[in-house]
């Protein structure tokens, strides 16, 4: 397949454009994406006006809609803030870290016949700037900002775009359908009523 160059984006206006370009293609090039993201220095002038933290979960900031092919979001973790264990509705999902560190724990499906508790596969700590890359024939993972004294703030990047996923009870792998919304679209505050059913954190 056909890959752009990968020139170094300098802003992250420049990455989203460069995006825009590569996701042109009807199929996704997984390396492709994961090194422009890499390759993007994070400078939190560029991302602060998304950057929206709660007190008491992770947040999800709308940044770009890349045209209907994809959704970029930043998410806001708080100190100890996690995720549940979820899946990416058969969506490829990019995580790249832009401020401080997250933990990503990685599940194996879970039998929907036998209740059991969930197995861990894996686990690594993200560093600032690495970009991971899940979906759904991978496994689950649960991401968690550890840390007592630093927040953390990750760019995600999910194509085909979805608002909906399951999360996963890691004691008897019980699975819920949940809802996802935004805290914030483009920088300004969601208006409250479509903001109370995210439970995914
Ligand atoms: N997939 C999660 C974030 S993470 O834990 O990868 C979400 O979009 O909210
Ligand atoms: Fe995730």
């Amino acid at each position: 397949m056909e890959q752009t160059e990968v020139i170094k984006p300098e802003t992250l206006d420049d990455l989203i454009k460069t995006l825009h370009k590569i996701f042109e293609n009807d199929s996704v090039n997984v390396e492709e994406v994961q090194s422009i993201m890499e390759a993007y220095e994070s400078n939190p002038q560029d991302w602060m006006k998304f950057a929206k933290f709660d007190q008491y979960r992770y947040t999800r900031n709308l940044v770009d809609e890349g045209n209907g092919k994809f959704n970029l979001m930043i998410l806001c973790w708080g100190e100890g803030h996690g995720s549940s264990i979820h899946d990416h509705t058969d969506a490829h999902c990019f995580l790249k870290l832009l401020q401080g560190q997250l933990k990503e724990t990685l599940f194996e499906w879970p039998d929907r016949k036998l209740p059991a508790g969930m197995v861990q596969k894996s686990q690594r700590v993200l560093l600032e700037n690495q970009c991971a890359y899940i979906n759904d024939s991978i496994g689950l993972h649960r991401v968690e900002n550890v840390s007592h004294t630093e927040s953390a703030v990750s760019l995600h990047l999910y194509s085909p775009p979805f608002q909906a996923c399951q999360t996963f009870d890691q004691r008897t792998g019980h699975r819920n359908g949940v809802k996802m919304t935004f805290w914030s679209r483009y920088g300004e505050r969601t208006p409250y009523e479509t903001t109370v059913s995210q439970e995914n954190n």
